[in-house]
Parts: C-alpha cells; sequence; structure tokens
C-alpha cells in the first residue's frame, strides 16, 4: 500500500494527527522532524541555531528520499518539506499527500511553546507567521486532499482522512 504523507504548516497538526492515524490504520510511524533528531543527536533548534536552515534543508532532503522508499507508512513531514520540489515529487510517487490547513489565528495559538520551531521564534511571531504561510499557501495546496483543521480535534482530522482514504481507494479491509 501507498504511504499517507501528511504535509502543512507547522501547527497544523502533522506529527499529533499522523500518530493516531497511524495507530488507528495498524502501520508504522514516521515524523521526518524525530527522526532527522534520533539520527543527528541535535533538536532541530540545535541544527538551525548551529548549522542554519539551509543545512537543515539539505538533511531533511537526504531523509525524505530515504523514507519515501518506504511503504505502508504514515509519514508526517515538517512544514517546510514543500520548499523542495524534489521532495514533493518523491513523496507522491510512492504515497497520497493529505495537506492539513488551519487559520493564522489556530496556527498562532498552536505554535505558541517556544524554543521548538526556531523560524518562529521571534519578536514578530504574528507577522512571521503570516508571511511564512503566504509564501507557502500555493505549495500546500498541491495535495490529494486538503483539511482545515481548525475546528477539528486531531481525532476528527484522524477520522476524516480516513474516510478520504477509503472514498479513493487506498485502504484494504476495514480500517
Ligand atoms: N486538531 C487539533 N486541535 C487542537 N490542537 C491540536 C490539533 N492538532 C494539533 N494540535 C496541537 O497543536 C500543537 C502542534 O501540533 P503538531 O502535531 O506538533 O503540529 P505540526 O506537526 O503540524 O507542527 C500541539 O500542541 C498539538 O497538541
Ligand atoms: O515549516 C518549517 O519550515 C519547519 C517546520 C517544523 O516542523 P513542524 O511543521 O512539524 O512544526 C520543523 O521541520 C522546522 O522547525 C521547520
Ligand atoms: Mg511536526
Amino acid at each position: 500500500m501507498k504511504n499517507i504523507v501528511l504535509i502543512g504548516f507547522m501547527g497544523t497538526g502533522k506529527t499529533s494527527t499522523g500518530r493516531l492515524l497511524a495507530g488507528r490504520l495498524n502501520r508504522p510511524f514516521i515524523d521526518v522532524d524525530k527522526k532527522i533528531e534520533h539520527e543527528t543527536g541535535l533538536a532541530i533548534s540545535d541544527i538551525f541555531q548551529l548549522y542554519g536552515e539551509d543545512h537543515f534543508r539539505q538533511i531533511e532532503r537526504e531523509v525524505i528520499s530515504r523514507v519515501a522508499r518506504y511503504t505502508n507508512t504514515v509519514i508526517a513531514t515538517g512544514g517546510g518539506v514543500v520548499l523542495k520540489q524534489e521532495n514533493m515529487v518523491r513523496l507522491k510517487n510512492t504515497g497520497v499527500i493529505v495537506s492539513l490547513m488551519a487559520s493564522l489565528e489556530i496556527i498562532l495559538e498552536r505554535t505558541a511553546r517556544p524554543g521548538i520551531r526556531p523560524l518562529l521564534d521571534c519578536e514578530d511571531r504574528a507577522e512571521r507567521v503570516a508571511k511564512l504561510f503566504q509564501d507557502r499557501a500555493s505549495l500546500y495546496m498541491k495535495a490529494d486532499y486538503t483539511i482545515d483543521t481548525s475546528c477539528m480535534s486531531p481525532q476528527q482530522v484522524t477520522e476524516r482522512i480516513i474516510v478520504f482514504l477509503r472514498e479513493g481507494g487506498h485502504l484494504r479491509g476495514r480500517s
């Protein structure tokens, strides 16, 4: 079976929903950021601080090239995966792409905890979110399914994804 790949802006719920979805479908779960942290022995924020964003993007690209070869896996990506077209080509080859969306207000709420997302650790967080969101919006639209998660719990988002997948013939048997 194809992978199920979650894309979307920071705070749309890729990590938490991906974990739930994998549990519901009894499939392996990979969070790309967690894998990068595990393999480098560094927190994402440390990689940004020590080596810069470009270096992080190179690591991300290399990890994506490997996880895109998996099958049957739920993959939660980091929000910037869409910045490299080659990442998306690879993920799309072997996966169904599900895009999680949310309003700016909700994204700000869900990403309020400092120290986790280096791109948002700044004084003008609201402006930064709005700018990044605008720059990337069209990239997040290039998905097989798109869900606005603003008014849904992770459980509800999970069930909605399962309905999409079932209707699209991407699930075998009864899930
Ligand atoms: N649908 C949701 N409703 C409410 N809170 C959510 C939802 N999805 C995620 N969250 C919360 O928002 C925060 C960011 O979620 P996370 O899964 O890390 O997002 P992402 O991986 O897309 O950055 C976490 O505290 C998580 O518990
Ligand atoms: O949007 C981005 O550029 C990033 C999103 C983060 O992941 P989440 O989307 O899971 O927060 C993480 O990969 C890194 O901080 C960069
Ligand atoms: Mg995440």
